[in-house]
C-alpha cells in the first residue's frame, strides 16, 4: 500500500450507505473539500442536515447499476455484504474503492489521522487493527506536545 496526500476537492466522490461509518468518512471527506454524493435507503440526522444545507448531494434509496458514474473516489459504508460486492463489481479502471467492511476488497484504505494547524500526524496498520492505529497514534500526539493530546 502506497501512503500519499490527495486533492479530492475536484473529484466526484460517492459514498454508499449512510449510517454511523459512512457519517465519519463523510465528515472527513467534507473538512477535505469534497461535495460527496451519498446513497442510502436510511441516514443519519447528520446527513440530512447536510443535504438539507446543500452541502452533499442525496440519493435516498438503495444502489443501483450507474450510481458510481463519474465518480473517481467511493466509499462502500453500507451493512449488506451484497451491495458491497455490487459496488465492487461496477469499479471501473479509473476508480478507488474504499470497502469500509473489507480491506481486501479496497484500492485504497483511510489511516488514523490526527490534524494540527502546521502538520497532521497519520498510522496505519495496514488495515490490521484500526484501534491500534488510534492508540499509536495518540501514543505519538502525547509526546509531541503533551497539552494538546
Ligand atoms: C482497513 C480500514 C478500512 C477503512 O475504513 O479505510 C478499516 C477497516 C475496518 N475497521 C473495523 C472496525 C473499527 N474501525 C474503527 C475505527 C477506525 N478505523 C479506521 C480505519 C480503517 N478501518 C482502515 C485501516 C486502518 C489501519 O490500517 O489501521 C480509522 C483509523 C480511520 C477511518 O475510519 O477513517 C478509524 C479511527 C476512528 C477515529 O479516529 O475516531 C473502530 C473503532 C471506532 O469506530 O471507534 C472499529 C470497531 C472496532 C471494534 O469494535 O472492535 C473493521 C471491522 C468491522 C466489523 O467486522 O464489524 C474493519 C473491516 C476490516 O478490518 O476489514
Ligand atoms: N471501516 C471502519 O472503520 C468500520 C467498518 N465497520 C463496518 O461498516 C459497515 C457499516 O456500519 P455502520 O455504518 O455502523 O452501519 P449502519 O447500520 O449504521 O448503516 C448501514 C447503512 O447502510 C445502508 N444500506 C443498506 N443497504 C443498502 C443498499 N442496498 N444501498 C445503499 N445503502 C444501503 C443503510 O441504509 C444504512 O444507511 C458494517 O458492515 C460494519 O461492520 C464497522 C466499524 C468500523
Amino acid at each position: 500500500m502506497y501512503p500519499m496526500m490527495v486533492d479530492i476537492s475536484k473529484r466526484k466522490v460517492v459514498v454508499v450507505g449512510g449510517g454511523k461509518i459512512a457519517t465519519r468518512k463523510l465528515q472527513e471527506l467534507m473538512r477535505c473539500g469534497a461535495q460527496p454524493t451519498i446513497i442510502a435507503p436510511v441516514v443519519s440526522p447528520e446527513i440530512l442536515e447536510w443535504a438539507k444545507n446543500g452541502e452533499v448531494v442525496l440519493f435516498k434509496r438503495t444502489f443501483r447499476s450507474g450510481d458510481l458514474e463519474g465518480a473517481t473516489f467511493i466509499f462502500s459504508c453500507t451493512d449488506d455484504q451484497a451491495t458491497n460486492q455490487a459496488v465492487r463489481s461496477e469499479i471501473g479502471p479509473d476508480q478507488f474503492l474504499n470497502d469500509t467492511t473489507d480491506r481486501t476488497n479496497s484500492d485504497f484504505i483511510n489511516l488514523a489521522t490526527l490534524r494540527r494547524e502546521d502538520y497532521l500526524l497519520a498510522v496505519s496498520t495496514f488495515g490490521n487493527d484500526p484501534r491500534k492505529a488510534k492508540r499509536l497514534l495518540h501514543e505519538i500526539a502525547e509526546k509531541i506536545n503533551p497539552t494538546q493530546a
